[in-house]
């Protein structure tokens, strides 16, 4: 039995992927520092002798970033001051996901796209971290969207940095009815919109997402995205000197990540089977809820979420398809019984009895 002073121990939550690269070994910061010089500067050690660096400094966990890429992945990658700084064990649990999604049964493969993965990720940011590590990870192909100049900019010099992944990353710019917009016109339509949130009830009223920037006829496994999660700067308590860095227009859109998901939503019902699952990370527990609840409204066919606990901070993910899920095939033993069969099983058992006696 039991003894009273013994707590009941909570489960412990999954912290990272079983399949991530970091799950056996986080990364030793005191092997990196001696490979990088470049990375040495930021560690110190604390009292009790662990390699540690400051988690506030934007210099540090952008250089802990850059190193960990090239170190564990071979990727070359870099981002100017203030854009959002992506954790790397953190971005792949997201990856390992989308791998979950893509191997379960319930939604077969579409057959056109032959054996490439293929996946959209909305919002890939200056980091495009989500394509860089897919690509180099698993060798899926991706089209990354952005609507920022600074965002394309980077995410494309990334890319090129990279010729063993280059050929499968196309970085996308976001046109409202197939029209680029320019950089001074798309900025003030955000500001307008950011204004006018209120006034539109919360709903996304900013550049297209899904619908009028995936091309006729285009075919994904997957879409995958890190949306701008707040209302306004205020909400997202920005502070340049934040480790992570990110900028307004990262970080925030006109109704927060509840409108952009909704729109998304909104998206997926025109697009239908574009693509096998339409996923998202979510910020905020409440806001899963309503999503979830909203899908069930569209007629999707499935929904499914998870939870990603990156260190102090909970996030969450929601994936959906239309597709059918795939009819379970019986095999040949199982096909139903002819009624002679079934005669002759029942003579063989009496016979069986009357035999034993
Ligand atoms: C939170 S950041 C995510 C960046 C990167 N994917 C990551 O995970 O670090 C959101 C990104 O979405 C972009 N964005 C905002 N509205 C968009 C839209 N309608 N279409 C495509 N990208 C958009 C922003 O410019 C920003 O780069």
């Amino acid at each position: 039995m039991p003894s009273k002073n013994n707590k009941r121990k909570r489960p412990e939550r999954p912290t990272i992927h079983p399949r991530n690269k970091y799950a056996d070994s986080p990364p030793d910061f005191a092997l990196l520092a001696s490979l990088y010089p470049s990375f040495e500067p930021f560690v110190f050690y604390s009292r009790d002798g662990h390699p540690r660096i400051d988690w506030t400094d934007f210099n540090a966990t952008r250089e802990l970033t850059r190193v960990l890429l090239l170190h564990d992945h071979s990727l070359n990658w870099w981002i100017p001051d203030g854009q959002l700084c992506p954790t790397v064990p953190n971005r792949s649990n997201y990856i390992h996901w989308i791998e979950d999604l893509l191997s379960s049964e319930i939604i077969p493969k579409n057959q056109t796209l032959g054996d490439l993965v293929r996946g959209f990720d909305i919002g890939t940011g200056a980091n495009c971290i989500y394509p860089l590590l897919g690509s180099s990870l698993l060798g899926w192909s991706f089209v990354g969207s952005d609507i920022t100049d600074v965002a394309l900019e980077w995410a494309e010099r990334n890319v090129n940095k990279n010729p063993h992944v280059s050929q499968l990353i196309e970085i996308r710019k976001v046109t409202v009815h197939g029209v680029e917009l320019p950089a001074k016109e798309l900025s003030d339509a955000l500001a307008v919109d950011h204004e006018s949130s209120e006034v539109a009830g919360g709903r996304y009223c900013g550049p297209p997402i899904l619908l009028g920037v995936v091309r006729e006829g285009e075919k994904f496994d997957f879409c995958m995205c890190n949306p701008p999660f707040f209302e306004s700067t205020e909400e997202a308590g920005l502070n340049p000197k934040t480790s992570c860095g990110g900028t307004p227009e990262e970080m925030v859109c006109p109704g927060g990540e509840q409108a952009f998901i909704t729109r998304m939503i909104e998206d997926s019902v025109v697009l239908k089977e574009s693509f096998r699952w339409y996923t998202s990370m979510i910020g905020r527990k409440i806001n899963l809820k309503f999503l979830t609840s909203k899908l069930r409204d569209v007629g999707v066919t499935i929904v499914k979420t998870t939870e990603f606990v990156q260190g102090q901070t909970c996030r969450w993910g929601l994936a959906w398809s239309f597709l059918p899920p795939t009819k379970k095939i019986l095999p040949p033993a199982a096909v139903q019984r002819t009624n002679i069969s079934f005669m002759l099983e029942v003579w063989m058992t009496v016979a069986f009895y009357l035999w034993s006696f």
